[in-house]
């Protein structure tokens, strides 16, 4: 009698698990990746950084990855859950979500800035370890609580998405918490930079089971991405 084929309920082989997904983040990181990326070898068949396309997951000329341009906050909930194998995104979203899935291992040195908290130029003068409680908009409502709680203060977040900087004025909270580079944001709506909770760029980052799984494609590229570093660094 005929043996019955069983159904595979995952692949056989690496190979088998199809392409390694590589997840990009649209905006401003993607600009300077570019020289990095064609460094490492990754030629996109089509235009991934063309945001006016509708499309997400593009094929590259290496038919063993594929590329998805994603938010970048989603870029780590892509790689957390192993929907993309490896991706890139800037230190600020791997502190706010602190996924134990996400591994590290490179730091791009692009997409530098910080997070910092702000409040309004005029605001006076305050020991904030007088605080015991304080609102702050911000788009890292993780990062806040754990800076102020490690303080002994208890932040009330107003959770926004964008344009933080109008809270202040707007009486929605006292101080934020966002990124700063060259400060002109911060400066164009009557804001100062307080504390600076952590200096940030851009990391390579890496799926833990991925790497368990598929350790020989998956190290290849972290090599691959440390080889185009130290050029570009060598230059
Ligand atoms: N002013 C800045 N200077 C340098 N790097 C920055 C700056 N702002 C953001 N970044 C880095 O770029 C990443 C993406 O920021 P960007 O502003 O492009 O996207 P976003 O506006 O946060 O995303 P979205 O449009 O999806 O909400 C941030 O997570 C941070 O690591
Ligand atoms: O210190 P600066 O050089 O002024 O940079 C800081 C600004 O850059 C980022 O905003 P972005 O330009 O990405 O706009 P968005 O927050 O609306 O996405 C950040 O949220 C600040 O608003």
């Amino acid at each position: 009698m005929d043996q019955p084929i069983p159904t595979p309920l995952s692949p056989a082989t690496p190979e088998d698990a199809g392409p390694i997904v590589l997840a990009l983040p649209k905006g401003r990181i993607l600009d300077e990746l570019g020289p990095v990326l064609a460094r490492a070898g990754i030629a996109p068949a089509s235009d991934y950084a063309d945001e006016s396309s509708r499309r997400l997951r593009f094929p590259t000329d290496d038919p063993a990855l594929d590329v998805i341009r994603v938010r970048s906050f989603d870029v780590a909930t892509f790689v957390a859950h192993g929907a993309a194998q490896i991706g890139i995104c800037g230190a600020d979203v791997l502190m706010e979500f602190d996924y134990p899935e996400i591994y590290a291992p490179l730091d791009l040195g692009i997409g530098r800035c910080r997070v910092s908290v702000a409040e309004p130029v005029d605001a006076p003068a305050d020991d904030p370890s007088r605080w015991s409680r304080i609102t702050v908009a911000t788009k890292y409502p993780n990062i806040a609580q754990r800076h102020f709680a490690a303080r002994g203060v208890q932040a009330e977040i107003v959770h926004l998405n964008g344009a933080m900087e109008l809270a202040p004025s707007m009486g929605l909270a006292k101080l934020i918490v966002d990124l700063v580079q060259t400060g002109s944001t911060l400066k164009a709506n009557g804001l100062r930079e307080g504390e600076v909770i952590a200096h940030v760029t851009s990391r390579l980052v890496v799926n833990r089971t991925a790497l368990k799984t598929r350790p020989e494609a998956i190290g290849a590229w972290i090599a691959r991405f440390r080889a185009a570093l130290a050029e570009r660094d060598a230059r």
